[in-house]
């Protein structure tokens, strides 16, 4: 890739599109490509097919996607299987047709077992049963995985796939109903000091674990194996610790400064307990994260406030 190259990336408005178009503009990329969903539905097979005909594209970065967290993707496992295969499909394939150079995937942990050993490496692929609440959804992004390596195993295509950790950052989605934990977090604390709230009501028992990577850090990755790595092997993203929701919660709490009780809706569900990713390969490589949860907290909360809340403290 130089940086003249002609770089699409689908899903530039999105928590990760946004932080990987930043990334390749403040490292001097400066042929960019990015449509919005309204100005190009990825879903049209049509519309993509002529967009690929004629932009002379010639690397890929997918971060389009239709994407939730827990309850959102346990509503609505239809809209989750049917866009992500349906706007997969329709990227891999014109990008296939059109000789794009290079393609990178986005994946997600969730496509490991739910009970996996942990940290997960990345051949515990298709190893075990599925978490119920994403099935359908990890369901999509195998598919996607091995698109991408059929593809270069049948056509001689450089498709590469990444799994990221759970995310956060700027351009991330508060929507309470929608949103992943995180967000949900910084929006629940934050309107409950605001309202004057005595309690916030977090989802399931709080004992889960996730690791949370910043999308600094993600985009510098994306980048970095965009830059440096080609194979059939899919690459983990992540940073390498992890931290139960109710201490999470605990600290998303004091950077707010909120001073009530938290308490947990046992009726909503808790998914995997825990999803720790292996990511001795892309250390291998060169990458590592570099922000700390405590950083990207603090920064992300700032970015909230300033961006988001219509409230400010
Ligand atoms: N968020 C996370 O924690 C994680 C995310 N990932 C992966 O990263 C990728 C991006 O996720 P994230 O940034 O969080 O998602 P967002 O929901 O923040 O952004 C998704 C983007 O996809 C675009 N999009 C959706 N449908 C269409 C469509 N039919 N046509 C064109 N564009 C469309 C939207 O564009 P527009 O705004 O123009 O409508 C939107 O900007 C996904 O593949 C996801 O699986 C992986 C691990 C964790
Ligand atoms: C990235 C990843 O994201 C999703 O999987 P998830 O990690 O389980 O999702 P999550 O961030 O929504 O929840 C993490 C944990 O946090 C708890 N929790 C507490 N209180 C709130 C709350 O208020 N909102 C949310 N969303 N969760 C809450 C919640 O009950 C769960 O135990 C999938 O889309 C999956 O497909 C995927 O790839």
């Amino acid at each position: 890739m130089n940086k003249n190259s002609r770089i699409y990336v689908a899903g530039h408005r999105g928590l990760v599109g946004s932080a990987i178009l930043n990334k390749l503009q403040e490292k001097g990329y400066t042929n960019l490509v990015y449509k919005t969903s309204t100005e190009l539905d990825l879903e049209n097979s049509n519309q993509v097919k002529d967009f690929f005909e004629n932009e002379s594209i010639e690397y890929v970065v997918l971060a389009a996607a239709k994407v939730g967290g827990i309850v959102a993707n346990n509503d609505y496992p239809a809209d989750f299987i049917r866009d992500n295969i349906i706007i997969q499909t329709n990227v891999i394939d014109a990008a296939y047709k059109n000789n794009v150079e290079k393609l990178l995937f986005l994946g997600s942990t969730c496509i490991y077992p739910k009970l996996a050993k942990q940290p997960l490496k990345e051949e515990y692929l298709l190893t075990g049963e599925l978490e119920p609440t994403n099935e359908p959804y990890a369901i999509a992004k195998i598919a996607g995985i091995k698109m991408c390596e059929s593809y270069n195993r049948q056509y001689g295509t450089n498709f590469i796939s990444a799994m990221p950790t759970n995310l956060y950052g700027p351009n991330d989605n508060f929507d309470l109903e929608t949103s992943h934990v995180l967000p949900a977090l910084i929006r629940k604390f934050h309107e409950a000091k605001v309202s004057g709230k005595d309690h916030v009501e977090l989802w399931g028992s709080g004992a889960p674990k996730r690791e949370f990577l910043h999308t600094n850090d993600l985009s510098e990755a994306c980048v970095f194996l965009m830059e440096n790595y080609s194979g059939n092997e899919i690459i983990n993203i992540g940073i390498g610790e992890d931290i139960a929701i109710k201490d999470l919660a605990v600290k998303v709490k004091d950077i707010v400064g909120y001073n009530g009780q938290i308490i947990y809706d046992a009726s909503k569900p808790d998914g995997t307990p825990r999803k720790l990713v292996d990511v001795t390969k892309i250390n291998e490589l060169g990458w590592y994260a570099k922000t700390s949860l405590d950083e990207g907290l603090d920064e992300t909360y700032k970015w909230y406030q300033k961006n988001v809340a219509s409230v400010k403290l």
